[in-house]
């Protein structure tokens, strides 16, 4: 169903429409207009509109979207997952603030169960359970696909073990190069570099301001 290759800012908005769906179902509203949506998700009518463009045709214009008919498409043609079992790798201060937050159901899936090198910080936290790092490979759920990486030693060790164990996305905060075989896509969070860049951005606008 999905018919041109959809643009980078619009698959990165997807996830954002997802979520508004989600509440609206549970809401139990039907249809959904764009300009209503709009004043959920804080984005322009048009700009949905030619979002949506690229799901195909979802039905006569003036009749709003069909809610579940939404988000079946973004859940099976665009391979959104909401059970998808997430691990994390470094139950530390960070992995412990993204332990405590799992609540992402209805709009990716959860912490299934996390990994650390340390014996102290196995047992159940926040409610899920960790592991020590030697049974990565026996407790890994089936069919997980992503890792949190909040590690601070042997990241690349690490990432090549994930890999071997089946894991295709990893969401890395350990600001180290890694690199990891064609297939493994790495997602870098980085405060530090967002933080370079708006100091970059806000001082450029204010040296043109001030020409
Ligand atoms: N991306 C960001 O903006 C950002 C911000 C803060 C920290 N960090 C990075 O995140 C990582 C975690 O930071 P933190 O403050 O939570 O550190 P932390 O020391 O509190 O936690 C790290 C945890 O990982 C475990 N660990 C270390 N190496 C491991 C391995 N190879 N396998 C399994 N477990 C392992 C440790 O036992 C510890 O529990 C660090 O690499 C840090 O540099 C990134």
């Amino acid at each position: 169903m999905v018919m041109r290759s959809v643009p980078k800012a619009t698959l990165q908005r997807y996830p954002i429409y997802l979520k508004a769906l989600n509440r609206l179902e549970k809401n139990g509203i039907e249809r959904v207009m764009s300009k209503e949506l709009a004043l959920m998700v804080d984005i322009e009518p048009t700009t949905i509109r030619r979002d949506f463009s690229f799901l195909g045709n979802l039905g006569k214009q003036g009749y709003g979207y069909s809610v579940k008919k939404l988000i079946e498409i973004f859940n099976k043609q665009l391979g959104v997952n909401f059970d998808e079992k997430i691990i994390l790798v470094g139950a530390g201060n960070l992995g412990s603030a993204l332990l405590n937050y799992n609540k992402w159901d209805y709009v990716v899936g959860e912490i299934a169960c996390g990994f650390d090198v340390d014996e102290k910080k196995c047992g159940e936290h926040f409610g899920v359970q960790i592991y020590p790092m030697d049974q990565l490979e026996t407790k890994i759920p089936a069919g997980c696909h992503i890792a949190i990486l909040t590690i601070s030693h042997h990241v690349q060790e690490t990432v090549n073990r994930l890999v071997e164990c089946g894991i295709t996305g990893i969401v890395d905060f350990t600001h180290q190069h890694i690199s990891a075989p064609k297939g493994v896509v790495i997602k870098a969070i980085d405060v530090v570099s967002s933080i370079q860049e708006l100091v970059f951005s806000t001082n450029s606008m204010n040296q043109k301001a001030m020409k």
